[in-house]
Order: structure tokens, then C-alpha cells, then sequence
């Protein structure tokens, strides 16, 4: 079982290029089932364990899938199968995307429900009142759920209760070959959504309103590949930042898209770090000390969750008291414990964790519990006295690409080793086939 690890005490200089969004591509990659004619062809893709999970799911349902170079092709002219099995969806929650586009495509889809996970409980009934309000029917039994169709998806009004990012894509997906026009109220505004919009666009839908609480989706007859980029990772972008600046260091983190980090880069000012907008991208210079703040998880464009582990690294480095209030999952504190071995002072109050800084963080044996409290958990531990060893890598290899040699190319004592103690780097094969990579499921 592979290990980084990290020792604490070097200040970050240089600069480090952002991937594209591992959240933007899974939706694409899954959107791209709806093309009858013409092969997508999706470019800055992240060579991501998440990336090949997504890929092997639409192998399995026939769809000719190619990653190379950074570029997935997928070719789904074909006739397609329209089921995900258990062992897909419990790698990787995000398979729950095929629904819509196997629903709008074939007016039948199969998927295994997933269950809960380290962050909590995550339901899909908002996915499932939309495909309904559509003229869907949905079984739920034996662990599936089974949504058919008879006939033609239709246009509906769907009004979400809560604006889930994977409710807003799968019902916009869906909607795309419907017939008629679906409107989403308290849609989801994530850069996310925007970029799936857009690609949906070039195929052949007419989708208005992304990126704002309304969105108006126009059914197309009929969708075409086509060729689309995918924005840069934000969540990526936000943990270099804060590497950034808990190291008092000056780092150029290049591709970050600084309209999409507005709420975290107006954290970190508060909290006296520099955040300077340069041409190819955000230059963060962190201050001799941080000062305490409290950051509140929110939809976008609120503070986002996937970012909450890091603070709370950050802040266990800043003068005085922080609190941070998690809104959106129900169960996302599990990192606070494995802090807790670095000799963190904590306090968890129901949502709401009570941080008292700055800790004397001590190096420790410690294991990720989710993929961006791997980041956080490194990220503290190089700020730690002595060596932080950060376990359960299978989380981090969803979300990040190569994280340690991106961080000791900013001058961190860092290393990623197997269990033999011999350095490894799971992911600079960037051609490597999927059947070559294990991938071991989700906890
Ligand atoms: C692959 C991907 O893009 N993942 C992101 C996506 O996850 P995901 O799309 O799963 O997150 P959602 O926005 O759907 O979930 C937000 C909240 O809504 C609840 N909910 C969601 C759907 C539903 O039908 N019923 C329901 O109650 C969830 O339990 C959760 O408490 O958005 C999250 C919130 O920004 C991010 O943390 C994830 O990184
Ligand atoms: C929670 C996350 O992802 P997922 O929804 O894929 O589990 C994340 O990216 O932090």
C-alpha cells in the first residue's frame, strides 16, 4: 500500500500547473452517450483513478471509449447497454451520471444505488423527482434503481429542494433529447454545470441559464460528438493555493481560474494572505502569520465544500480561534480525527468544528478518509515538525494527479513510496490502459 510521505518545515516557491476539472469531466465524459452520430472528442482531461472508473463504465455499456495524451474519444454510435453494475458505482459515486443520458437516449437505465460514503449520506431522489416530472417511471429494488421511459422524455418544470450539482446535470442531460422545453429552478451554478452546458450546446441542445438558478433546457432531436475542452480544476487550484500560503511561501499557480475561487480567495485575504491575479494565472505569498477566520461550506457561490478539509489545515496554522460550519454534507469531519494525531486542538459541535491555532503540529502516522482530506492531511503535514506518513492513497489518486511530485517540485521534502519503501508515481504513465490499473473501490 503506497504512502507519501512529508516533512515539515520547507516554504513553497515556483510554480505549478492546474489540471482540468476532474468534476467537469465526468459529467462530460457520461453527457458524451448522447451523441447518435460523430465521436466527442474532450481535451485537458486529468489522468484521474476517477477518469478511468467513468471510462470503463461506458466500455462496459459498449460505447468505444480512447484516453490518450490527455483526450478521451468517445465513440457511442452504436447501440449502447443501459446498465451500471455495483462494481462501478461503488468505485466512484459520480457513475450515477449515465442515468439521464441513457434515460433521454434509450428511455431505460439501469444503475446500482449508491450508497452512503465517508463524507454521508448522498441520495439521488432529486435525480429521480426530475426524470419523473419528465414522464419517467422509477423502481428502486434489490440495490438499483431502474428508470424507464415509455416513449419520448418530455419537457417539465423541475423545482430542485436543494441545488445538487448531480441532480442539476442529470436532469439537464436528460433534457437534452427530450421533446420540449425543461426548466430547473434552484439549479446548481457550479463552473461545473457551466461547462456541461456548454458542451451540451455544441452537440445540439439549446441550454440557457447555466451558472445561474434557472436553467432553460430545449430538447434536441438528435446529438453529434463533437470536440470540447474541459476548465481547469478549481478544487485542484484552491489546494496549491493553500499550500501556498501555509507555507509562507510565493507560489504561481498556473491555469487557476480566479472567478471560479472568488469565496476561498477572499478567505485566504482575510486571513492576511496574498492573492495576486496574474496573466496565466493566481499568485498566492503567504504571510509570517495567518490569522484565524471562520469559513461556512455552501453551493456555489458560497464557500465550497471540497475545500473545507484544506482550511482546516490552514487554520490550525493561524493565530486565534477559526470555526468552520459544514452545510452541505451531512458527515464531512472524519479528517478532524487524523488531525487530532498531529497534535491538533479541536472541537466538533454538531456541523461546526472549533479550532484553536495555532497547533504545535507534530508528524504522525495518519490515514485519508476521503480524497480531499489526503490533500489536507499532506498539506498539514508540511507545516508539521518531523514526518507526517498519509495512508489510504486510493482517495487522493481520484482527485489529484500527481500531488506529491507536483508539491516537491515547489521545493517540499515530500515522497511517495510502496510498501517496499521504493518511490512510485502511479500516474506518470499517462497512456497507461485502463484494464492495467486497479482500482479499489470507494469507502
Ligand atoms: C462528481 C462531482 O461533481 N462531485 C461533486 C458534487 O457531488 P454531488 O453531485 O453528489 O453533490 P450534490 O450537490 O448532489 O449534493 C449536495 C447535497 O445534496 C444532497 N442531495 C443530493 C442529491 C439528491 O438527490 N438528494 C440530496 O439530498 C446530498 O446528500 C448533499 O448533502 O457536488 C458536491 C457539492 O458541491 C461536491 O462536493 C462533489 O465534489
Ligand atoms: C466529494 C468529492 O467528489 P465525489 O462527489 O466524486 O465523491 C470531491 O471531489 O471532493
Amino acid at each position: 500500500m503506497d504512502k507519501i510521505i512529508v516533512r515539515g518545515g520547507n516554504r513553497l516557491e515556483g510554480s505549478v500547473r492546474v489540471e482540468g476539472a476532474k468534476n467537469a469531466v465526468l459529467p462530460v465524459i457520461t453527457a458524451s452517450m448522447l451523441a447518435s452520430e460523430g465521436i466527442s472528442t474532450i481535451t485537458d482531461v486529468p489522468v484521474l483513478a476517477d477518469v478511468y472508473t467513468i471510462n470503463e463504465v461506458l466500455r462496459n455499456m459498449n460505447a468505444d471509449v480512447n484516453f490518450a495524451d490527455n483526450t478521451v474519444t468517445v465513440d457511442a454510435q452504436q447501440e449502447l447497454t443501459t446498465e451500471a453494475p455495483f462494481e462501478h458505482v461503488q468505485k466512484m459515486r459520480a457513475s450515477v451520471l449515465v442515468l439521464g443520458p441513457l434515460l433521454a437516449r434509450y428511455g431505460h437505465a439501469k444503475v446500482a444505488m449508491p450508497g452512503g460514503c465517508a463524507i454521508g449520506s448522498r441520495p439521488i431522489d432529486l435525480h429521480l423527482k426530475g426524470f419523473e416530472a419528465m414522464g419517467a417511471h422509477v423502481h428502486v429494488g434489490n440495490g438499483y434503481v431502474e428508470v424507464n421511459a415509455p416513449g419520448r422524455l418530455h419537457g417539465a418544470k423541475v423545482y430542485l429542494d436543494m441545488p445538487s450539482v448531480g441532480a442539476t446535470e442529470n436532469i439537464m442531460m436528460a433534457a437534452s433529447l427530450a421533446d420540449g422545453k425543461t426548466i430547473i429552478e434552484n439549479a446548481a451554478k457550479e463552473p461545473e454545470i457551466v461547462d456541461l452546458a456548454n458542451f451540451l450546446n455544441k452537440m445540439g441542445a439549446k441550454v440557457v441559464g447555466a451558472g445561474t438558478e434557472t436553467i432553460r433546457i430545449e430538447g434536441a432531436e438528435k446529438m453529434y460528438g463533437v470536440h470540447h475542452g474541459i476548465i481547469p480544476d478549481r478544487v485542484e487550484a484552491g489546494t496549491f493555493i493553500v499550500a501556498g500560503a501555509i507555507t509562507g511561501g510565493n507560489v504561481l499557480v498556473e491555469n487557476a481560474e480566479s472567478e471560479h475561487l472568488r469565496s476561498v480567495i477572499s478567505k485566504l485575504e482575510e486571513m492576511g494572505v496574498t492573492i495576486l491575479e496574474e496573466e496565466n494565472g493566481i499568485r498566492v505569498i503567504g504571510p509570517d502569520k495567518l490569522l484565524a477566520t471562520d469559513i461556512k461550506t455552501l453551493p456555489h457561490p458560497g464557500f465550497p465544500t471540497d475545500m473545507q478539509s484544506q482550511m482546516m489545515a490552514l487554520m490550525l496554522n493561524a493565530y486565534g480561534t477559526s470555526v468552520i460550519t459544514e452545510t452541505v454534507f451531512e458527515n464531512r469531519f472524519m479528517h478532524a480525527e487524523e488531525f487530532r494525531r498531529m497534535n491538533a486542538q479541536m472541537k466538533i459541535e454538531g456541523r461546526s468544528v472549533i479550532i484553536e491555532g495555532p497547533a504545535d503540529l507534530q508528524g504522525a502516522e495518519v490515514t485519508a478518509t476521503d480524497l480531499r482530506a489526503a490533500a489536507a492531511l499532506v498539506l498539514a503535514g508540511l507545516t508539521a515538525d518531523g514526518y507526517t506518513r498519509v495512508t489510504e492513497l486510493k482517495h487522493l489518486d481520484r482527485g489529484y494527479v500527481n500531488f506529491a511530485e507536483k508539491l516537491a517540485g515547489l521545493g517540499a521534502d515530500i515522497e511517495r513510496v510502496d510498501e517496499n519503501g521504493n518511490t512510485v508515481n502511479p500516474f506518470m504513465q499517462t497512456e497507461m490502459p485502463a484494464e492495467e490499473i486497479v482500482i479499489e473501490a470507494e469507502s
